[in-house]
């Protein structure tokens, strides 16, 4: 089965190589940039005599006859146009930036401050957390992958929220994350003297994946109210941890919380939900698919604490886009994704 990558020079499209390269089913067939036609080696000198592929320029109608699936890893407010031109073509498109996850008319240029998509792709756009949206993504040929934030805080918080054990008030979420998840376009927030040995809040109350956990959040709870999400930069290459506090309505035991979270993942592969006592670092899923959950009950506040990590460049990103298109193509949602973390 043949794959096209677009935005393959930035990381999102590097770590898509990464995965599709030793995939049972899916070839790569064609990568393409914006940029000069050269061998990707040129581009990242760790895949000399890896790949031999050569980058090439976006021809819509050639990667449309040529191959059964394209992943965009570009920019929001590029992945749009380049949706738009595939979208009377035979072809299943995975996009992995926000460009076509918010439904709600207005809030995509609220939040990202750029014009929306064509509101028709919108529409048709399903939204690939994969865990959660398994029937319709099966059934679909546009996928709006999720976010890396955004997955992080929806796995922590989804059996609870679902189950309707929490104040619907209540939800803060602190979002902590590498420096990858910014992409390589060069920003003087990235730079090694700004982020060594430094620790930054950023986008305060202004994040753009607050409406798109609001949004996911709705769907399984029509009464969850705003919440109040954070985001940090941490001095490490990959990575996310949240940290997730909400007020439970009633009492409950972190034993009878785990319950319920192990028996709603219990068919996820990629979700690992620590014993009690037991609370997952972003290092235990760099690489990986991987999504772990630890979670504790305060019965002195009444409040659960969920730490929920996972490798923003692969859950995030990369990863979760080819569990998409396992799915959509009806294989086993594992394949090619079984690698394990790297560590230490
Ligand atoms: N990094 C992460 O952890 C995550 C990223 N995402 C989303 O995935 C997408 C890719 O992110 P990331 O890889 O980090 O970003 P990068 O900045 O690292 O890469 C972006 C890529 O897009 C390409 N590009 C830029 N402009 C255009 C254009 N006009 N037409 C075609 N291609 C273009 C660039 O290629 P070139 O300049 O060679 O043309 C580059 O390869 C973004 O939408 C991002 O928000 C989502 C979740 C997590
Ligand atoms: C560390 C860092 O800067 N992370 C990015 C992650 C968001 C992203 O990847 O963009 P999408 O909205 O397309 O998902 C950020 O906080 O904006």
């Amino acid at each position: 089965m043949k794959v096209s990558v677009i935005g393959t020079t930035g990381y999102g499209g590097v770590e898509l190589l990464r995965i599709l390269h030793r995939h049972p089913v899916f070839n790569i067939h064609s990568i393409h940039s914006t940029k000069e036609e050269v061998p990707i080696w040129n581009e990242y000198p760790h895949l000399y005599n890896i790949l031999e592929n050569q980058i090439e320029k976006i021809n819509f109608d050639r990667i449309s006859t040529d191959s059964d699936v394209v992943f965009l890893a570009t920019p929001s407010g590029v992945s749009s146009k380049l949706v738009d031109e595939f979208s009377n073509k035979d072809i299943k498109v995975i996009d992995l930036s926000g460009d076509l996850r918010l439904k709600k008319p207005g809030e995509y240029e609220r939040w990202y401050k750029k014009e929306s998509a064509n509101s028709q792709l919108i529409e048709e756009a399903v939204y690939g957390l994969s865990e959660w949206n398994r029937e319709q993504i099966k059934r679909s040929k546009l996928i709006a992958n999720p976010g890396c934030y955004a997955t992080s805080a929806l796995m922590g918080l989804a059996p609870v929220t679902k189950a309707r054990l929490i104040d619907t008030e209540s939800i803060i979420i602190d979002g902590k994350s590498g420096t990858s998840g910014a992409g390589k376009a060069l920003s003087k927030g990235s730079l090694f003297a700004e982020v060594n040995e430094n620790f930054k809040i950023y986008k305060v109350n202004e994040h753009q994946h607050t409406p798109e956990i609001e949004q996911q959040l709705l769907t399984w709870h029509e009464g969850i109210r705003p919440i109040t999400f954070s985001t940090h930069l941490l001095p490490m290459t990959r990575g996310i941890m949240t940290t997730i506090y909400v007020k439970l309505r009633g009492q409950y035991s972190t034993e009878q919380i785990l319950y319920l979270y192990n028996e709603s993942y219990q068919n996820a592969s990629f979700v690992r939900v620590r014993p009690e006592g037991n609370y997952p670092s972003v290092k235990e899923v760099a690489g990986s698919n991987y999504c772990d959950i630890g979670l504790h009950v305060d019965e002195r506040t009444g409040r659960l604490t969920i730490v929920s990590v996972i490798d923003n460049l692969m859950k995030g990103a990369a990863g979760q886009a080819v569990q998409n298109a396992n799915i959509m193509f009806g294989f086993e949602e594992t394949l090619g994704l079984e690698m394990m973390p790297l560590y230490p």
